[in-house]
Order: structure tokens, then sequence, then C-alpha cells
């Protein structure tokens, strides 16, 4: 583990009206992990994605991407910065095809200029290209390079969930933040999504923060895991240590995932 995180979270809170959603969130990513972020309904996990990625700004604490602030920093900043993520309810341009929603992450990031793209200079055509051939090297380990014309409406259901882990990692983060990845896939999908997760986080050296509910799976596949519980922090370890906290088995795990 490298000694200075690549994320951190420090005495984090954020309010809505009267209700502290989080308060008090002390938290570190290293370069390379991958961390599962559990806990029960309510307890805060989506809204520690909306913090990072700017939706909205902490009322307390800081939030620091390799040792600089992005807590004033608008969303689409902040995934130039590499933070990029998915949603729980999926938010795909679903009009578009398959091929246009992970070349539209890529347009974000592009190099060439909006005035080459206007004049239609040789660069805006060289530019298009590179995109398209990278985006076509995503949908392929997403094995979806087939459905590339599609639109994405029309996909099944767990495609169109590897399709928006796609453009998120089209977005070259240095962080990937998915929220319940798996969710409504059948336990063959999820398996082979949770494979694929491991594979990208390896060939990309990325760091991941995942939300998942199916703890055989974060279990499995997290090096470490941070618990969250009514907006707090109340465990952080090994999936072992965590799997054995009492205070972890009394608020969300219950008894019979010890056993
Ligand atoms: N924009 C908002 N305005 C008001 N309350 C909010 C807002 N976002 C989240 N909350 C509240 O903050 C708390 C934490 O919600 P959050 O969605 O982060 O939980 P979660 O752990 O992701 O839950 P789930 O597992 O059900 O997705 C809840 O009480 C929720 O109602």
């Amino acid at each position: 583990m490298a000694n200075k995180p690549l994320l951190e979270m420090k005495q984090v809170g954020v309010q809505f009206g009267g209700l502290k959603a989080v308060s008090n969130i002390n938290l570190e990513i290293y370069e390379n992990e991958l961390v599962g972020l559990i806990g029960p309904n309510g307890a805060g996990k989506t809204t520690i994605f909306n913090l990072l990625t700017g939706v909205y700004p902490p009322t307390e604490g800081e939030i620091r991407l390799q040792g600089e602030s992005i807590v004033k920093l608008p969303p689409y900043k902040i995934t130039q910065k590499g933070i990029s993520r998915t949603f729980q309810n999926i938010r795909l341009f679903k009009e578009l095809t398959v091929l246009d929603n992970v070349k539209a992450a890529y347009h974000s990031l592009a190099k060439h200029s909006i005035l080459s793209s206007v004049f239609r200079l040789p660069s805006h055509f060289s530019g298009e290209k590179e995109i398209e051939e990278k985006a076509v090297s995503f949908l392929k380990i997403f094995n979806l390079d087939s459905k590339k014309d599609e639109l994405a409406k029309n996909l099944p259901y767990g495609q169109q969930r590897r399709l928006e882990i796609a453009r998120a990692l089209a977005a070259n983060p240095k962080l990937l933040l998915l929220d319940e990845p798996a969710a409504g896939m059948n336990p063959k999908e999820t398996q082979e999504l949770m494979e694929l997760i491991r594979f990208i986080q390896r060939e990309f050296h990325l760091s991941i923060l995942l939300i998942e509910h199916d703890m055989p799976l974060v279990m499995g596949i997290c090096q470490r895991i941070i618990v969250l519980d009514h907006g707090q922090k109340i465990a952080e370890g090994s999936p072992e240590e965590v799997r054995n906290d009492k205070r972890v088995i009394e608020a969300y795990l219950g008894e019979e995932v010890v056993s």
C-alpha cells in the first residue's frame, strides 16, 4: 500500500434540512485498492458517492484527491481529475447507441478543440477516429462490441449495467465508484461482473469503491471494507475483521453471515 492516499475524506458531513445524512466521515483509499462500502438502507452510502463526485458539497470537512481539495469543484471537473461513477439507477443516454454512450465519456475529456470540431479540421477527424477506436476497445472488454450500434435502451438489463461501467471507465478514472453494479442481475451475471471488476482494477491500476448489498460477493472480492450505519462509519477492516465485528453484526449482517 502506498504511503499517501489517493483519496481522503476528513471529518466530512452533510446535512439536508434537519437531517444529517452523513457525519464525521474519515476515510482513505489508496492506489490500486478495491474497497467495499456497505451498510443498511439509508446508511449514507450513495450520499458519500454524491459528495465525492460534487453532486453536493459537504457542509463540513475536507475531501482531497491526490492531496488536492475537490470540495468546491463542479462534477465535470471532478471527473476530469479522475473520479468517475455509475449510478444505483442506471443513467445511460438511452436514445443513443451503445458506442455513442462510451464516446460521450471521451468527448468530455478529448484534447481536440471545439473549434476544430466546428470547422471540421483534420485534427477533429483524427481525434474522432481515435475516440471511436478506444470506445470499441472498452466495449470489447465488456463483451458489448457486437452491440455497438444498438440503442442503449434496447439492451437487456445486465448489459446496460456493464455499459454504464464501460462508460465510466472510458473517462479514464483513477478512482471508480460503483453503486450496486450487480443490482437486478442473476447469480451467474453477478459472478461474471465481479470477475470483470477485478480484471479492470488490475488491468487499469484502478482504485475502486464498491457499494454492494450481496455480502458473500463483497467479502469475496474486496481487500478492505468500510461499514456505515446511520450516516457514521462504524467499522473498517479486512473482510474477516468486518465479518466478526460485533457492531457490524448488530447493525447489518445478522447472525447468519457469521455462522
Ligand atoms: N438530496 C437529499 N435530500 C434529503 N435527504 C437526502 C438526500 N440524499 C440522501 N438523503 C437522506 O440521507 C440518508 C442517506 O441516504 P443514502 O441514499 O445515502 O443511503 P444509502 O446507504 O445509499 O441507502 P440505500 O442502500 O437504500 O441506497 C437517507 O435518510 C436519505 O433519505
